[in-house]
């Protein structure tokens, strides 16, 4: 499935942040989103990934083949890891978790609670979501916050292997992953400052 992002245009907070930004995101493919604070990354991954509505443009190819991962890790705190992940994997029709668990280095917490889980193990069962929810686009907010060197190869090695069984991947992300991808600037997409502009959205419920 190809992403396909047209003459996009993008507000948040009722202030314009991005515009005219067109790319293509295709099978087995890496875009890495590059741009100071502010610049609007996690405004365009949200939009991407159907939160909130674009001021113009069109998005194609996004619709149920998403698997977002923001900045909150998204966990069911009274729910162990395992419980966790089944939770995730039948919310999108799915079954098996196992390879998930190991991929993330998560078999010895199976057990455990996930609001009993250090920052970076947290990190870790947010991520392994994303594979049990088999879809192949992976929109990634900042996915390496509070992993240490060995959890970002782990992290890398499964961004890899989504890669190679055909996945593709849109991510912000400060870091060197070592990923065959393409890099995407949006310092020139910055929107000219104008008064706020009525999108009719409320993001206070998100
Ligand atoms: N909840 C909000 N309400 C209003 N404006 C917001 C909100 N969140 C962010 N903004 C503003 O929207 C603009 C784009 O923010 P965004 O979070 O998309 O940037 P970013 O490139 O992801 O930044 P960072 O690298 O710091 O994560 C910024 O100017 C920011 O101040």
């Amino acid at each position: 499935m190809t992403l396909q992002i047209t003459d996009l245009s993008l507000a948040r907070g009722g202030v314009p942040v991005l515009a005219g930004l067109s790319f293509t995101l295709g099978p087995g493919r890496a875009l890495i989103l590059r741009g100071p604070n502010g610049v609007g990354k996690t405004t365009l991954l949200r939009t991407v990934a159907g939160l909130q509505p674009p001021l113009a443009g069109t998005i194609t190819g996004a619709e149920d083949q998403i698997a977002y991962g923001g900045h909150s890790d998204g966990l069911k705190l009274g729910l162990t890891v395992t419980e966790n992940l089944r939770f995730w994997a039948q919310i999108f029709g799915q079954r098996d978790f196992e390879p998930a668990l190991e991929a993330f280095n998560l078999a010895e917490l199976r057990d455990r609670p996930a609001g009993g889980l250090s920052a970076g193990q947290k990190r870790r069962l947010s991520l392994a979501r994303l594979m049990v929810t088999r879809r192949p686009i992976w929109v990634l907010d900042e996915p390496t916050v509070s992993l240490d060197a060995a959890s970002v190869q782990l992290f890398a090695a499964s961004v890899e292997a989504h890669l190679a069984a055909g996945g593709s991947a849109l991510m912000a992300t400060h870091i060197d992953l070592g990923l065959d991808g393409d890099v995407l600037d949006l310092g020139p997409f910055k929107a000219k400052a104008t008064a706020p502009v009525a999108d009719g959205f409320d993001e206070v419920f998100l």
